[in-house]
């Protein structure tokens, strides 16, 4: 039987970011990711950091431990990562499992890889990253990924650290204008312990002014991501 690749599950926890920001949410989220972004949240995900804690899960496993965490207390399952949409047939599997358990499904993607599943999620988010991230769009992937999502319910979000990722963002807003579009805080160091809220609702006003004179970003969202106002960089909320 194929397995997921899984980092940790946990939960229930709030969505921090996003079209579902604020609704309670478990979490599953896969090890292995296609990019390496400079200020990655997750890159223990990818970089080998926590290559011990990985478990090859069956799909009914993952359910299984969704249920003894949270049984009765979750009616959203967000899968994230790394990348969930490296992973085809298990993943599928475990989207129909929790279907049919009529549990509302989120993804966390960034656009490099489109998979037949995504049309069977509630709430899917593509990702693209900007410059300070390293990495560099494929922007034919992105079209094919957006033109094959059937699901009225996706939406784009792109992390902004500085003025250059600002203009990234217009792009990828002005391409795709009828996708409800986020900008949301970057956490420019996610190792820092303590208390980071007061760091990251600086780089939040500094946004919120960035949509406030722009007359071309005058229907997005601009978002913190909630969860680390509240928990700051601690895992697994
Ligand atoms: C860890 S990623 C996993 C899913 C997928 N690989 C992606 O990037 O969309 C989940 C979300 O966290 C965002 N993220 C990662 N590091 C961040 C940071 N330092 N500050 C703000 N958002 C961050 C990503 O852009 C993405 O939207
Ligand atoms: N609370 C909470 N909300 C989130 N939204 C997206 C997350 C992610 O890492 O994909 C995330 C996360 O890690 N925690
Ligand atoms: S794509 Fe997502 S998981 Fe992969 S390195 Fe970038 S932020 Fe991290
Ligand atoms: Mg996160």
């Amino acid at each position: 039987m194929s397995r997921v690749p899984v980092l940790e599950i946990f939960g229930p926890t709030i969505q921090g970011e996003g079209a579902a920001i604020g609704m309670k949410t478990m979490f599953v989220r896969t090890a292995g990711c296609d990019y390496s972004c400079s200020w990655c949240d997750s890159a223990f995900t990818w970089d080998g950091s926590a290559k011990d804690q990985i478990r090859m899960l069956t799909p009914q496993e993952i359910v299984l431990e969704l249920d003894s965490l949270a049984a009765n207390n979750y009616s959203m399952v967000t899968i994230s990562g790394g990348n969930p949409a490296l992973i085809s047939e298990p993943m599928e599997k475990l989207i129909d499992l929790l279907r049919d358990r009529q549990v509302n499904i989120a993804v966390e993607t960034q656009g490099t890889r489109w998979q037949n599943w995504f049309n069977k999620v509630n709430i899917l988010t593509i990702s693209p990253k900007p410059p300070s991230s390293g990495m560099d769009t494929d922007w034919g992937k992105l079209e094919h990924i957006l033109a094959h999502s059937k699901d009225p319910l996706i939406s784009l979000k792109v992390v902004v650290f500085n003025d250059e990722d600002f203009l990234y963002a217009k792009q990828v807003h002005q391409k795709y204008p009828k996708i409800p579009f986020y900008v949301q805080v970057g956490n420019e160091d996610v190792t820092e312990e303590g208390d980071i809220s007061g760091r990251l609702l600086k780089g939040l006003e500094w946004l919120f002014q960035k949509v406030i004179d722009d007359p071309e970003m005058n229907e997005v969202r601009v978002l913190p991501q909630l969860h680390a106002l509240i928990w700051h960089n601690k895992r697994g909320k």
